[in-house]
């Protein structure tokens, strides 16, 4: 909780890279932000660390092992009924074919189209920062 008494989540995400490209997931039409774009991982359970979330959202999600080789600094959002902090890594895929087990459609895109979506607005600092690294410059 915050000072004002709003629900404040800790969710992990994925950057997760593959051939100069990157995943962008869909969330779906039962999910909360419907049909926005997110990058694909969930929120932190009690006891369980930042990776170890990561490792096992993806999982859940996608269907497979990643390898998570960097990180980007945390931002905190405010939506109108809750805060997030989102902790944005690197990752790559080490075993496994993705099957979507909830989100509605992914995308793999080149860096530079990733402001073409629809992301949800936590997702768009760590969008830009992302592009910064690779020298995409986004409005
Ligand atoms: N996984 C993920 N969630 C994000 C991103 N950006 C963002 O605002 N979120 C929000 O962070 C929350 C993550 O929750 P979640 O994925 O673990 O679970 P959920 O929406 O199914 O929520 P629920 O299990 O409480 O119903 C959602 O409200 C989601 O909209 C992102 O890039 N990735």
């Amino acid at each position: 909780m915050t000072a004002t008494g709003i629900k404040h989540i800790q969710v992990t995400c994925a950057i997760i890279e593959r051939d100069g490209l990157v995943l962008a997931a869909q969330r779906s039409a039962i999910m909360a932000m419907p049909y926005k774009w997110e990058l694909p991982g969930g929120k932190i359970d009690p006891g369980e660390s930042a990776e170890q979330c990561l490792r096992r959202e993806i999982f859940e999600e996608l269907g497979i092992r990643i390898v998570i080789d960097g990180r980007l600094p945390a931002v905190t959002h405010d939506y109108p009924t809750f805060r997030i902090t989102l902790h944005p890594f690197m990752a790559c895929i080490e075993t496994g074919e993705i099957v979507l087990h909830e989100h509605a459609a992914m995308i793999w895109l080149p860096p530079e189209k990733l402001p073409t979506l629809d992301w949800a607005e936590a997702d768009l600092p760590v969008i830009r920062t992302y592009l910064a690294q690779c020298g995409v410059a986004m409005r």
